[in-house]
Order: C-alpha cells, then structure tokens, then sequence
C-alpha cells in the first residue's frame, strides 16, 4: 500500500516527523511536498494527494496544515475522497471503520507531535467495517 503525504509551511516538520515514523514501520510513502518551510498555499498540495489517490497511485494520504481545515476542506472536493480532520484517537479509529475515511487531516497548530503519531497509527490500523456503514458510504458518493 502506498500512502501519499503533503503540507504546507505550518505543517512542514509534522510532516518530516510522520514520514520518518512511518518508513520506520516499512510503509511505502510518497512526499508530495514542500520541500522547505516557505510559506506556501495549502490547496497545490491537497490536490497533489488527492489526485494520487484518484489515479490509484496512492490508496491513503494524509495532509498537513496549521490546523488542518484548509486541507480538509479543499480534499473534500474531490469526488472519491473522504478526508477527515482528526485531533483524537477515537475519532481516528472510528472514520476508517465508518466512514472508511481515504485522507487524514491533521493541524500540526493544534496537536503535539507525540499526539499526531498516535493517530496516524490508529488511523492506518483501523478497518473499514462494510455493512449499514458501506451504505452511507455509497450516499456520499
Ligand atoms: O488552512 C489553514 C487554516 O484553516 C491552515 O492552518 C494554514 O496552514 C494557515 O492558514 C496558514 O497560515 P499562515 O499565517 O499563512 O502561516
């Protein structure tokens, strides 16, 4: 499974900080950017992943800003992609299972780095359940 990455400048060092954690773990990830801290424009990079996962390049992504809005807002607009805004466990656990959430939004302003990780474990754990959740799934769509 190949899993796209972006931020923007605030969530450039969370960024560094999940990839290494991960490719520590053996995940195939792809950095779609920055490259530096620069200020830059969160939706260039949300439509990096999300255009990955639609061109079955990539089968999750997980984008990065201060708060993690801009990018879920803008990955939203993507039909196919199911991004959620995570700053908890439970949550985190819960949008794969239900919802079967294909990005993972995260506010490197708002969460701790130790934080961050977690969720990223969990989310990356967690499986879609299928059932009356695939139904709701499919009226999104
Ligand atoms: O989209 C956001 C706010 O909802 C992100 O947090 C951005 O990272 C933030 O807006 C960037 O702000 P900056 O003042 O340009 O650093």
């Amino acid at each position: 499974m190949q899993i796209a990455i972006a931020s923007d400048h605030g969530g450039f060092e969370l960024k560094h900080t999940i990839i290494d954690h991960l490719q520590n773990q053996g995940y195939d990830i792809v950095d779609y950017g920055p490259n530096s801290n620069e200020s830059v424009d969160y939706p260039d990079y949300s439509k990096k992943v999300t255009a990955s996962i639609t061109n079955n390049e990539s089968q999750l992504g997980i984008l990065i800003c201060g708060t993690g809005v801009g990018m879920s807002i803008t990955a939203n607009k993507v039909k196919g992609i199911r991004a959620s805004l995570v700053s908890d466990v439970y949550t985190a656990k819960v949008t794969r299972e239900h919802n079967n959430s294909n990005v993972l939004c995260l506010g490197a302003r708002v969460i701790g780095d130790s934080l961050a990780l977690l969720i990223v474990d969990t989310w990356l754990q967690a499986e879609f359940e299928g059932g009356r959740h695939a139904v709701r799934v499919d009226k999104i769509e």
